[in-house]
């Protein structure tokens, strides 16, 4: 799957999706530096599609059992494919074979940061998989502040889910995140415009958050606080006083 992480820097890169449990996924994500750019890649597992795969639909993707007479066929296919006999124990097992950093990725609660933390992972992602695996699953910029303040600063805390402008991504970093990867919109401009679609759209996120960052005040992301966001929670503990 395509990221583009954001924080300081702009980052693009492709994450390897090991393994989805209990709606988590676990994600490696080797990087490498650049002067402005910062890529994670993969280039251990060269991740490629195969030559006979056709992007523009599922011809010669091998769908299994799939049911094609039936209309949520692909629901259930996708569905099957979820492990839900794994258990964080695999993150021990990950470790015992690479000495890649590990990420978990679909974090949205404190207890499961302390879980996270307990196994040793390297960072956490909060997300909801951009609201595609399961309805009513909160919206992930309202659970970043319980997971930053319950890793006490130990790891780092990324965001995705819902990125869509400069000023969601000065949100996150205002609310503790280290970064934020962005799914469909960078999807969206490869499909409209190849490598320089996705060029654009990262140039027009950072482009809205330097704007932001102006606005508020902030020279650099350091300037970038807590005091810039007010959140449900804010308004209801101000109006408790
Ligand atoms: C076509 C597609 C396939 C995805 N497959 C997975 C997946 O297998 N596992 C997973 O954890 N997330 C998956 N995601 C979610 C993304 O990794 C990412 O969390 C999400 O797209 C971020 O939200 P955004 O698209 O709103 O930026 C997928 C997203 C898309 C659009």
């Amino acid at each position: 799957m395509l990221h583009g992480l954001v924080a300081g820097k702009l980052m693009l890169g492709t994450g390897l999706h090991l393994v989805t449990f209990c709606n988590v996924m676990l994600t490696i994500l080797p990087k490498i530096q650049y002067p402005n750019y910062t890529f994670f890649y993969m280039p251990h597992f060269r991740f490629s599609l195969p030559p006979d795969v056709v992007l523009k639909s599922f011809e010669g993707i091998d769908l299994g059992n799939m049911d094609k007479t039936n209309p949520s066929g692909l629901a259930a296919y996708v569905a099957s494919q979820v492990e839900s006999a794994l258990s964080w124990k695999i993150i021990k097992w990950l470790q015992s074979i690479t000495r890649l950093p590990i990420l978990v990725k679909g974090i949205i609660t404190a207890e499961d940061t302390r879980i996270a933390m307990e196994c040793g992972v390297s960072g956490i992602i909060v997300s909801n998989h951009g609201g595609r695996q399961l309805d009513y699953v909160p919206a992930t910029i309202s659970c970043l502040e319980e997971v930053v303040r319950e890793t006490k600063g130990r790891v780092p805390v990324f965001l995705d889910s819902g990125i869509r402008r400069g000023t969601d991504v000065f949100k996150a970093l205002a609310l503790g995140a280290s970064g934020v990867f962005i799914g469909r919109p960078l999807l969206y401009a490869l499909a409209v415009d190849g490598e320089a679609g996705v060029s654009n759209a990262l140039r027009m996120l950072r482009d809205e958050l330097e704007i932001a960052m102006a606005l508020n005040g902030c020279a650099s992301l350091k300037d970038i606080t807590r005091n810039h966001v007010s959140t449900e929670s804010d308004r209801v503990l101000s109006s408790r006083l």
